[in-house]
């Protein structure tokens, strides 16, 4: 059904590019992960001399059927009014994305809104916001292949312009049970461990989301190992797009850049289908949103990041990104030992 091959990140320079960060004029391995990071982007593009070009930041949006359950404290059409702050610069992803000269894409995966024609938005409608999963799929099987669908040719769109590093952000009033759902699911652990306060529940709030994420996880019984069902049935618009954008970036060898918590569910998804996408991620920051350090362990990912943000949207992918090309410019840029005519150790 996934019409994506990823290939595993080719190995044959691994050497090459060890010996070329060891040999800079630094004591061995004093630049911690960011030597790490910089080996790993050589892989992916399978040279010495890696190249950041053009990167994207692709913020989905859409909506949930499940906020009829009160599972968020803000009212869904917060979604569709932060779509218009998107297309206007306002929101954090803009200011962050414009401070590390990263372009932002806004693309409307299910918000529950007719926008017309508004210039700059990416009309990728699959449908007015989910049904409610507590007592229905949130959306159909050919709905969520066709996002996935559209996410592939999205990403692919933007390798075609040039691209090669991309960041995955999302927004969606409710989206943090959907990621919560997936989770709890795809990782079989219980709900407890995934479910947090999203923008911000108190005790009784988280208490409710708990067990509205308890009853519908018992309620459709699905099977692990059905990536595919379980998207279907918890996920957004915006996650399943965004899983077929991961999907279609590595496929293309692109860097991915790995937000918080909801990014994180939809990479979760993704590495069901092809486990291969996992070695193109850097995975920017380890959210407050409680599940997603667990959520990081699970996928044995270790954060750039730890500065306490529960946003989304796409900022930690967009602060760390700096660090990438950091890495990238140090291992072209720094001199050598032999090239700086400094001593090594003795
Ligand atoms: C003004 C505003 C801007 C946001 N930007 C991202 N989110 C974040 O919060 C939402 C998920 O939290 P929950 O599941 O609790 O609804 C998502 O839209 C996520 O991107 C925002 C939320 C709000 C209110
Ligand atoms: O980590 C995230 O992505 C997150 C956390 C809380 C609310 N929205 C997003």
């Amino acid at each position: 059904m996934i019409q994506t091959q990823i290939q595993p990140i080719s190995t044959a320079l691994a050497s090459a590019l060890l010996n070329k960060i060891n040999n800079k004029t630094k004591p061995l391995g004093s630049l911690g992960r960011l030597e790490k990071l910089a080996l790993q982007v050589g892989l992916i593009q399978d040279t010495l001399t890696p190249e950041l070009n053009k990167p994207v930041m692709m913020v989905f949006a859409g909506d949930h059927g499940i906020v009829q359950a009160g599972v968020s404290p803000f009212p869904q059409e917060v979604t569709q009014q932060m779509v218009f702050n998107f297309l206007s610069g306002g929101a954090a992803i803009n200011i962050f994305s414009q401070t590390n000269a990263m372009q932002v894409r806004v693309i409307d995966a299910g918000v529950n809104h007719h926008f017309g024609m508004v210039p700059g938005l990416i009309d990728a409608k699959i449908g007015m916001g989910t049904q409610n999963f507590l007592t229905t799929p949130a959306m159909t099987q050919a709905q969520c292949e066709q996002a996935l669908t559209v996410g592939i040719s999205l990403a692919h769109k933007e390798f075609e312009s040039c691209s090669n590093v991309m960041g995955f952000g999302e927004m969606g009033i409710g989206n943090t049970s959907s990621a919560s759902a997936l989770m709890a699911v795809l990782c079989e652990l219980p709900p407890e461990q995934c479910v947090g306060r999203g923008t911000g529940l108190d005790d009784a709030g988280l208490q409710k989301k708990i067990d509205v994420i308890k009853a519908a996880v018992a309620q459709h019984k699905l099977d692990a190992k059905d990536a595919c069902q379980v998207l279907a049935t918890f996920g957004g618009f915006e996650i399943a797009m965004m899983v077929g954008a991961m999907l279609g970036a590595a496929e293309k060898k692109c860097v991915l850049l790995i937000d918080g918590f909801i990014a994180t569910s939809a990479l979760l998804v993704a590495s069901k289908m092809q486990p291969e996408v996992l070695e193109y991620c850097v995975f920017a920051h380890c959210s407050n949103e409680s599940g997603h350090r667990l959520l990081l362990h699970y996928l044995k990912a270790e954060p750039l990041l730890d500065l306490g943000l529960r946003l989304g949207e796409g900022t930690g992918a967009a602060l760390a990104y700096p660090l990438v090309k950091a890495a990238v410019n140090f291992l072209n840029e720094m001199a050598s030992f032999e090239s700086a005519n400094v001593s090594q150790a003795e």
